[in-house]
């Protein structure tokens, strides 16, 4: 598999203005944090090595300064969103939550907020949304409005990274490494669910998310509860939200434990969200025909 993109490690040994002109744009429009981590610390060797950089300028910087990185950001479905007036990072981010496509309703609410929280702290709620959806960041701003200002400084701090790291990712994305695997227990008997069709779609690459749903497949669990091998993994394997669909149903039907021709679990649902396709996500179900769980396994 080839890539357009650069390693980290290409990343972090670029010369001062290429680094700067690459890695700047990922704290919003503050180039000054790129440069002054450059001049410190270069070369890096990885993704982190450069995301530790950057954070120790920003944790280490004047309030004054920190204050100015805080008021760099547009507001979430702000002004500035409205009039297309975002950096390329920010339009990206605030589209894939469902932000450019709010309800009269939802954008009156997110223009209250705004007013409310500026007016209270003097910067703009901040919150990194790539990977989350409109009521999620809706959940978090009716909260952290009613916030101490220290907290919600040091809250703000925290996203501004975690929006760095996921810009940074983008730079030079990681060789996929993560793979979707399950297991289906049958607590009933307490033995592995062997013979369980199971179906998985994906359904978008954000919470939010409302496209069509791509099936990914058609399973059936083995002698252990199983599938063969992973479900999905390497390149296939993509950030965002899945759901699998157990035949929990015609599992115990088959097996002759439900009396009644119209079983009481059914199909079971489970939508699940994947944030890093570099981990391994397993994913368990415990089922009997009354009652099943699930966890995020390893
Ligand atoms: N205000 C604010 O949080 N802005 C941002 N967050 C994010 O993930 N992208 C942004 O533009």
């Amino acid at each position: 598999m080839t890539y357009k993109y650069p390693s980290a490690a290409e990343l972090g040994a670029l010369a001062a203005s290429d680094f700067v002109a690459a890695v700047g744009p990922v704290y919003e429009k503050s180039p000054w944090i790129a440069e002054r981590a450059h001049a410190k610390a270069a070369p890096f060797d990885s993704l982190t090595a450069i995301d530790d950089a950057l954070w120790s300028v920003v944790s280490t910087a004047s309030e004054d300064e920190q204050l100015a990185l805080l008021r760099e950001h547009p507001d979430l479905a702000g002004k500035a969103a409205l009039a297309g007036d975002l950096t390329a990072e920010s339009t990206d981010e605030q589209q894939r939550a469902g932000l450019s496509a709010l309800s009269p309703t939802e954008m009156a609410e997110f223009t209250a907020l705004n007013g409310a929280y500026t007016t209270k702290f003097g910067f703009p709620f901040i919150l990194a949304v790539r990977n989350a959806s409109k009521r999620i960041i809706l959940g978090s701003f009716r909260r952290r409005v009613g916030n101490a200002r220290g907290v919600e400084m040091a809250e703000c701090l925290a996203q501004v990274r975690k929006i760095a790291w996921m810009r940074l990712r983008l730079l030079a994305p990681p060789a996929p490494t993560g793979k979707l695997t399950c297991h289906v227990l049958d607590t009933a008997h307490g033995c592995p669910a062997a013979g369980l069709p199971i179906t998985l779609r994906y359904l978008g690459g954000t919470a939010s998310a409302s496209a069509e749903p791509v099936l990914i497949g058609h399973f059936m669990t083995n002698s252990d509860g199983r599938l063969d091998g992973p479900a999905l993994s390497g390149s296939a394997f993509e950030e965002g939200v899945y759901e699998w669909v157990f035949a929990v149903g015609e599992y115990f039907a088959v097996r002759g434990t439900t009396a009644s021709g119209t079983p009481f679990l059914d199909q079971v649902p489970l939508r699940f969200g994947i944030d890093n396709a570099e981990k391994h996500y397993h994913v368990p179900l415990l089922c009997s025909p009354w009652a099943y769980s699930t966890y995020r396994g390893s």
